[in-house]
C-alpha cells in the first residue's frame, strides 16, 4: 500500500498573490491500493467517486507522464481539510495523485517535475509548491518552469485558521477580479511581498502587519466573505493580524503565543458553527509511505 501525506497550505498570505504559499500543519492522506476493478475511491462526497475525481485525475495524469498504462486502483482518502474554504484542498488531492502515480512505478518523478506537472493541473503553484516542499515558497513561472525560493518562518508565529461554515470556490473568487492594475499599485506590492518574506522569517510582527496589507485581491474578495469586517474588528483589538486564507472563505490570523487563546474564545463565542484551529507551519512537505 502506498500512503501519501500532504499538508494544507495558505496561499496568497496578503500582497503575494498567486507566488506566495505556506503549509501548516492541517493534512490529508490518501492511500492507493491495487485493485481488481478499474478504479474504487472511498472517504469522499459521492459526487467526487468517479473518474473525474481530482486524485485520480492526478494519478492518470503522473501515469501518462512517465509513459505507463494508468493500473486498476483503489484510492481512500483520510482529509479533514474541508473543500472550497482557501486551505489548498485541490492542491492536496492534485499533489496525493502525481506523488501516488510516482511512488507506484518506483518513486520515479522528481519534486521538480510533479511541481510542473501540478501546477499545470492546478494554474497557479502557491498551493502546490509549499504542499510538495513544506515551509515558505514564493514560487515564479519562468518561460514554463516554476522554480520556487524556499522560507523559513519564525517558530514565535502562530497561524490561526478561522474556518467558516461556508465555502467559496477559488473560481468565484478569481472571478471578482479586475483584468488590469495600475503601475503604481504593483510598486506597492512589491516592495510590500520583498518586505512581509523577510518580516515572517524575523517573527516581526510590527513589519509583517504593515508588509501584508494587499491592493491586488483581498479588496475585491473581502466582500465575498459575509464576516470579514466583524473578524477583522476582532483581530484589531486582539492586535493580531488578519489575510484571507487563499482566495477565502478561511480567514487567518497571525498571533504570537500569548495572544491565541483569547482570539479563540472571542471567534468561537461569535462564530459558534466555525472551525477555529490553531496551526503552526510544516517545515516537512508531502511524504510517501510504502506499507
Ligand atoms: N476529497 C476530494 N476528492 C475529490 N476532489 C476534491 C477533494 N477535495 C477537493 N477536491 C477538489 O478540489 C476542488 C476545490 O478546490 P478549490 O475551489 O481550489 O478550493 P480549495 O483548494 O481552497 O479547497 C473541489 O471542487 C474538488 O474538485
Ligand atoms: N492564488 C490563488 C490561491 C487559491 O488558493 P485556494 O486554497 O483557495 O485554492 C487565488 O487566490 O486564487
Amino acid at each position: 500500500m502506498i500512503r501519501i501525506k500532504v499538508p494544507a497550505t495558505s496561499a496568497n498570505i496578503g500582497v503575494g498573490f498567486d507566488a506566495l504559499g505556506l503549509a501548516v500543519s492541517f493534512y490529508g492522506t490518501v492511500e492507493f491500493n491495487a485493485s481488481d476493478e478499474e478504479l474504487q475511491i472511498g472517504g469522499c462526497p459521492k459526487k467526487y467517486q468517479n473518474k473525474n475525481n481530482l486524485i485520480y485525475r492526478a494519478f492518470v495524469n503522473g501515469c501518462e507522464y512517465l509513459k505507463k498504462d494508468v493500473p486498476n486502483v483503489s484510492i481512500d482518502i483520510n482529509n479533514d481539510i474541508p473543500i472550497a474554504r482557501g486551505l489548498g484542498s485541490s492542491a492536496v488531492c492534485i499533489v496525493a495523485g502525481l506523488k501516488g502515480a510516482s511512488a507506484w512505478f518506483g518513486d520515479r518523478l522528481s519534486d521538480e517535475e510533479i511541481l510542473n506537472l501540478a501546477t499545470k493541473i492546478e494554474g497557479h503553484p502557491d498551493n502546490v509548491s509549499p504542499a510538495i516542499y513544506g515551509n515558505l515558497c514564493a514560487s515564479i513561472n519562468h518561460d514554463g518552469d516554476i522554480q520556487v525560493a524556499h522560507y523559513k518562518v519564525d517558530k514565535s508565529l502562530n497561524f490561526i485558521a478561522m474556518i467558516p461554515d461556508y465555502h467559496l470556490s477559488t473560481e468565484a473568487a478569481r472571478e471578482v477580479l479586475p483584468d488590469t492594475m495600475s503601475y503604481a499599485d504593483a510598486i506597492y506590492q512589491i516592495g510590500h511581498l520583498g518586505v512581509l518574506i523577510k518580516a515572517l522569517e524575523l517573527g516581526d510582527m510590527s513589519m509583517i502587519k504593515s508588509a501584508i496589507v494587499d491592493k491586488m485581491h483581498e479588496p475585491y474578495r473581502k466582500k465575498l466573505i459575509p464576516d470579514y469586517d466583524q473578524v477583522a474588528k476582532i483581530c484589531e483589538e486582539e492586535n493580531v493580524i488578519l489575510y484571507i486564507s487563499g482566495s477565502g472563505s478561511t480567514l487567518m490570523a497571525i498571533a504570537q503565543d500569548d495572544q491565541v487563546d483569547s482570539l479563540f474564545d472571542k471567534i468561537s463565542s461569535q462564530f459558534p458553527n466555525w472551525q477555529i484551529k490553531p496551526l503552526s507551519v510544516d517545515t516537512t512537505g508531502a511524504t510517501t509511505e510504502i506499507v
